[in-house]
């Protein structure tokens, strides 16, 4: 089922944001965006104005930002944020699996992916035992049928992820390279792997990830071993080059070889290549809320890139377009970020609906991702308000995310 599309508001925004920042992309863009001529004098900052951290300069703009959406919610992401986040660690199924399943089973971490695939499974035998024995009510089979509708065949195979329980802070210790060099898991924001799980890689796909340095969801797709081809894109060398020695670090040569890596600006991506791909994964530059609250160091909020950060929602807009475009129809893109801002969210979502419906002739469905909510509610906390797509909010008994990911459906 397509979520409904409330395209106005979102573009009402973005349009805002554009005219205000790049009134010639506007035009752009939305071809029948009036064109504002005389732009407001900027304020003038004396020389001597303090500059804060950028870390406050961060919590500031939250605060004004994130207390309006959020409303009440608003104080425990907050803390949350500010707090210490959970790992979960990627298995590497190109390790000597039995000794390292065993080392995150002494842990007593679990795979919360196999964990939600055998809940679903105990609801279908209950459910089946149920009707058998008419020993349930309707209202109870209705239940139990809701999170069984979506079937898990929906999800990647082969990806595990273990994390430690609810509550439970404790923390992995860094992967030791085996007799081969290969690490056996690698440490990420585990809800980094979903947008990987909904992107449903199928056997024989040609799969793009458009902005893929370091490489952990990267290396999460090759999990799968799904994929005939992988072609793999940042603009930056310096995270290609630690894309490189992640990828040889995990994986054996020959697989290695396989993947296509290449350093472009992947807002041209359909200028440079012409392959049309089953699945696309776009996972933009952002925010990155919860590392700006404690790294003063290439800080998006740092006093002069502030430019650069109002014109993110026109990057990321940009990079959607070029991912979908890469499509073939029918093929499936996955938009993600690590911001809670629905300007870069949502907006972004809708902003590029528009634009593909209007300068392209392109229809693009958003796909309906709510069964994961029920699915892995035991191990993230979901926000229950998101129109489109669903987004993991940070929390203290399960500190993972923010993440956003919203799956599109090509259809022409
Ligand atoms: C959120 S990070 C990607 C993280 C990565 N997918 C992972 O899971 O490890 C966003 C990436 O987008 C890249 N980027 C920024 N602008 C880009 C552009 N115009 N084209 C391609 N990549 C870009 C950045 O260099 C950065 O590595």
């Amino acid at each position: 089922m397509a979520a409904t599309l409330h395209v106005g508001r979102g573009r009402r925004l973005l349009r805002q944001l554009l005219r205000e920042q790049a009134p010639s992309l506007t035009r752009l863009f939305f071809t029948s965006a009036p064109c504002r001529r005389g732009h407001p004098q900027k304020k003038k900052w004396a020389t001597t104005t303090p500059r804060i951290p950028a870390t406050r300069m961060a919590l500031q703009i939250f605060d004004m930002n994130y207390g309006t959406q959020f409303g009440s919610l608003w104080p425990s992401i907050r803390i949350s944020l500010l707090s210490e986040q959970k790992y979960g660690a990627l298995f590497n199924n190109f390790c000597d699996v039995k000794l390292v399943t065993q080392q995150l089973e002494d842990l007593n971490a679990i795979d919360f992916i196999w964990e939600a695939q055998n809940a679903v499974k105990d609801l279908d035998s209950m459910a089946e035992q149920g009707a058998r024995e008419q020993v349930l009510s309707p209202e109870t089979q209705t239940e139990l049928c809701e999170p069984r509708d979506q079937p898990v065949s929906f999800i990647s195979p082969n990806i595990k992820c273990y994390t430690f329980p609810r509550g439970d802070i404790s923390l992995f210790p860094q992967a030791k390279p085996d007799i081969l060099g290969i690490l056996g898991y690698y440490l990420l924001n585990a809800a980094s792997v979903l947008p990987v799980l909904a992107l449903n890689v199928q056997p024989g796909d040609l799969v793009l990830d458009l902005c893929a340095a370091p490489g952990g969801k990267t290396l999460a797709i090759l999990q799968t071993g799904c994929c005939r081809e992988l072609a793999v894109n940042d603009i930056s060398a310096s995270r290609i080059d630690r894309l490189h020695r992640i990828l040889h670090s995990y994986l054996p040569e020959q697989l290695i070889n396989k993947v296509k890596i290449t350093r472009k600006d992947g807002r041209n991506w359909r200028d440079l290549n012409d392959t049309c791909y089953d699945r696309v994964l776009v996972d933009v530059p952002c925010t990155n809320d919860r590392q700006s609250l404690k790294e003063e160091e290439n800080s998006i909020f740092k006093y002069g890139r502030k430019e650069e950060r109002k014109m993110l929602p026109m990057l990321q807009l940009q990079l959607l377009v070029a991912g979908i475009l890469a499509a073939k129809p029918g093929g499936e893109v996955m938009y993600s970020t690590c911001t809670l801002s629905q300007l870069q969210n949502e907006y972004v979502v809708e902003g590029a609906v528009e634009l593909l419906k209007v300068e392209h002739g392109i229809t693009v469905q958003v796909a309906d991702l709510s069964y994961f909510r029920r699915l892995f509610q035991s191990t993230f906390s979901f926000y229950q308000d998101c129109r489109l797509g669903e987004l993991i909010l940070p929390n203290l008994s399960a500190n993972f995310g923010p993440m956003y990911f919203c799956k599109l459906q090509r259809l022409n």
